[in-house]
């Protein structure tokens, strides 16, 4: 049976290729005899007799209806997608303004409402040519017509050339009557399920994407802008309307200079790539970071994090407190380290430096340097300083707890193992800094164990099997001679140079002499503060006995005797205060400054008769004080009769040797500590 004739009539060849390809697509150019006619090929090849035509759109029935036989009838196809650029058209950001551009406005409008109709949810503005269209507009879709894309359009989706839809194929197939209409629809159905299962499949998937996307950044603790390369707010979660006090997620799709506030915009223009920045915007504090988000080479614009610095300040004293709780924390910052001395300052210096690296560290130094403090200086310096600082004391815990304290150990490890295994100390400072204090005592045992630590970056529990790979940070120290010990055998060569990668050397106090006022100093106002009490000060010969002295003990014996004095001393420390002076009788009792001064002081008074009068106003101010009438009525009752001149004038002698406190108005005077002294002295 001859087979009937259908007859495509277009302007463009393209179309009619496309129907020829969807014929054999579909197995209709089995039941059919396709022909396809371009309008202007008309005159010179004709349409067969009784072949049904089918026009590709409706304007060009005019041009079409002269060439049209006796008994053809003509029919209008209807389009379709094909969907051939989806995932192009998906990656397209939601709300974008996108130019949709054809060869006329019939099949702008048509495309455009097949678009829409599947979902696409872009703000479309049509365009065919000479048509006009707004200039902002970056990307554009056409459906096979890419040649009429205007020049100022950067990118082009071409989604191909529109199918014939089903309805169409039917209506074909219906003009006919054809026989194999069911086996036809059934196989064309087939295919045009599969296509549009296939795009809501992907629109789907694409959606469901985007609110993962949003649902996750939305919950996040930073305020999160991407803006695409012109600076196009392409997506804005909650926490940055609310931080930049916006009207809310309509300002997605608008130009970011326009609706952010301006000195944001600034800091995202001057802030550098990866960079964080502490920026003040009205009136408050945040941290800022910028970055690039580049994808396959191709720089698509930036995305921008900042949150309140006060947030990031509480989280960061939250965490602290857990770790402190645990007892791993590092208390110290470099700005508690007193000591202005040029060795001492040295010191600083290259530990503030060394303070950025990741090597080992050695401290090395008597005891009571500050070898501890400066550990908690140099980790609370480095990049390490969120993480833990776990201290260990060689010689403060026993060898035989020693290893599984510092490894962990397994459940079942030993006899009283825990249940569920422990965790040793490398493990606690993962991310952070150990601080192996007093290195020096390590056993054999155990630096045959640190050693490989050290090598390795690993450690393996007692009892255990499982290699565990640790990124800690190592800060040795001792007052030992490690190199001494190492001639003589008692600590390992290697582990010596493996721990001696950046020495520190601390000086001792009486090295330092020059420091000790300093340090004295701010010693007292620490204690002050902590006993709510004065300040007090110190006489020359107090402190030239401090810095005449050798510290055994160094800034901790220092800081003892300061505490001390803090507690015996009221207004003044005289050498005889000081803690050392009395029980090691270091420096004579002849040489005591206060000694020789009570002893000219005795002399002169003797000399000028007063010493009786003097040490009477001295007794009766150590036992009761006050004003000068009150003090004179006593005296008189002892026997003294001063008037009030030669009152004020001894108790002027009296202050001038430092003997006794003259308060102001009425307050009187009392007895300093000299004074007591003084008297101790007469007796
Ligand atoms: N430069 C300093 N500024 C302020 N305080 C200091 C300084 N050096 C040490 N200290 C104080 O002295 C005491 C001892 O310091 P630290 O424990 O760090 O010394 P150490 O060298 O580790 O001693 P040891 O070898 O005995 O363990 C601490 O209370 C510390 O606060």
């Amino acid at each position: 049976m001859e087979k009937k004739t259908v007859t495509f009539v277009a302007k463009m060849d393209e179309f009619l290729q496309s129907v020829v390809s969807q014929c054999h697509e579909l197995g209709i150019s089995q039941d059919f005899h396709i022909e396809g006619r371009r309008v202007d090929q008309l005159p010179y090849r004709p349409i067969a007799e009784g072949s049904l035509v089918v026009l590709s759109t409706k304007s060009i029935y005019e041009q079409v209806e002269p060439y049209l036989p006796q008994d053809s009838r003509a029919i209008v196809a209807k389009r379709m997608l094909p969907y051939h650029n989806l995932r192009e058209m998906l990656e397209i950001p939601r709300g974008v303004k996108v130019l949709l551009v054809s060869d006329t406005a019939e099949t702008v409008d048509e495309t455009m409402r097949l678009l829409i109709a599947s979902g696409m949810d872009f703000e479309l503005y049509p365009y065919y040519p000479g048509s006009d269209y707004p200039l902002d507009i970056d990307i554009a879709v056409t459906p096979g017509e890419a040649e009429h894309v205007p020049p100022t359009i950067r990118k082009v989706v071409d989604i191909g050339f529109r199918v014939i839809d089903l309805s169409t194929w039917l209506e074909i197939y219906a003009h006919f009557d054809n026989g194999n209409f069911q086996k036809v629809t059934a196989r064309t159905m087939q295919s045009l399920i599969y296509i549009t299962k296939q795009l809501n499949n992907e629109i789907l998937h694409a959606r469901l994407l985007q609110m993962y996307l949003e649902g996750i950044v939305n919950r996040i603790e930073d305020a999160v802008i991407a803006l695409d390369e012109q600076e196009v707010i392409r997506f804005i979660n909650q926490k940055a309307i609310d931080t930049l006090h916006l009207h809310g997620p309509g300002v997605q799709g608008e130009k970011a200079a326009v609706c952010l506030p301006e000195d944001f915009m600034e800091t995202v223009r001057d802030c550098d790539e990866n960079e964080e920045v502490l920026v003040d915007w009205a009136g408050r504090t945040y941290f800022f970071r910028k970055m690039h988000i580049v994808m396959e080479g191709r720089y698509l614009g930036s995305l921008l994090l900042f949150r309140k610095a006060a947030e990031i300040e509480k989280m960061e004293h939250d965490y602290r407190l857990r770790l402190y709780s645990k007892g791993l924390i590092a208390k110290y910052s470099f700005d508690e380290i007193y000591g202005k001395s040029q060795s001492f300052q040295q010191v600083i210096q290259i530990a503030k430096k060394i303070a950025r690296s990741n090597s080992t560290v050695l401290l090395l130094g008597e005891t009571g340097t500050g070898k501890e403090l400066l550990a908690q200086a140099i980790h609370n310096a480095s990049p390490r300083k969120r993480e833990p600082f776990v201290g260990v004391n060689f010689a403060a815990i026993s060898e035989s707890l020693l290893e599984s304290e510092l490894f962990g150990y397994e459940e079942g490890a030993f006899t009283g193992a825990r249940k569920g295994g422990h965790i040793g100390w490398f493990e606690l400072a993962h991310k952070g800094t150990i601080f192996l204090d007093e290195i020096g005592d390590a056993s054999g045992a155990i630096q045959n164990r640190l050693l490989r630590v050290l090598q390795e970056r690993q450690i393996m529990r007692v009892g255990g099997n499982k290699v565990i790979p640790i990124d800690i940070r190592v800060i040795a120290a001792t007052n030992q001679d490690l190199q001494q010990m190492v001639k003589e055998g008692r600590f390992r060569a290697d582990l010596y140079y493996r721990l001696n990668i950046l020495p520190i050397h601390l000086p001792p106090l009486r090295k330092r002499a020059e420091d000790i006022p300093w340090l004295v100093d701010a010693f007292i106002r620490r204690y002050c503060v902590d006993l709510r009490r004065p300040p007090f000060t110190l006489s020359r010969e107090a402190l030239n006995a401090m810095q005449a002295y050798d510290w055994p003990g160094n800034i901790r014996e220092l800081e003892n005797v300061v505490e001390y004095l803090a507690h015996v001393v009221e207004e003044e420390v005289y050498a005889y205060h000081l803690p050392f002076l009395q029980t090691a009788a270091v420096v004579p009792l002849e040489a005591d400054g206060l000694q020789y001064e009570c002893e000219e002081v005795y002399q002169a008074y003797e000399k000028r008769g007063f010493l009786l009068e003097m040490t009477a106003i001295l007794q009766e101010l150590s036992t009761a004080g006050g004003g000068r009438y009150a003090l004179q009525e006593q005296l008189r009752e002892r026997g003294i009769d001063l008037t009030t001149q030669q009152l004020r004038y001894r108790l002027k002698m009296l202050q001038q040797d430092e003997l006794i406190r003259v308060g102001k108005g009425r307050q009187g005077s009392s007895i300093s500590s000299k004074g007591e002294a003084f008297l101790a002295f007469c007796k």
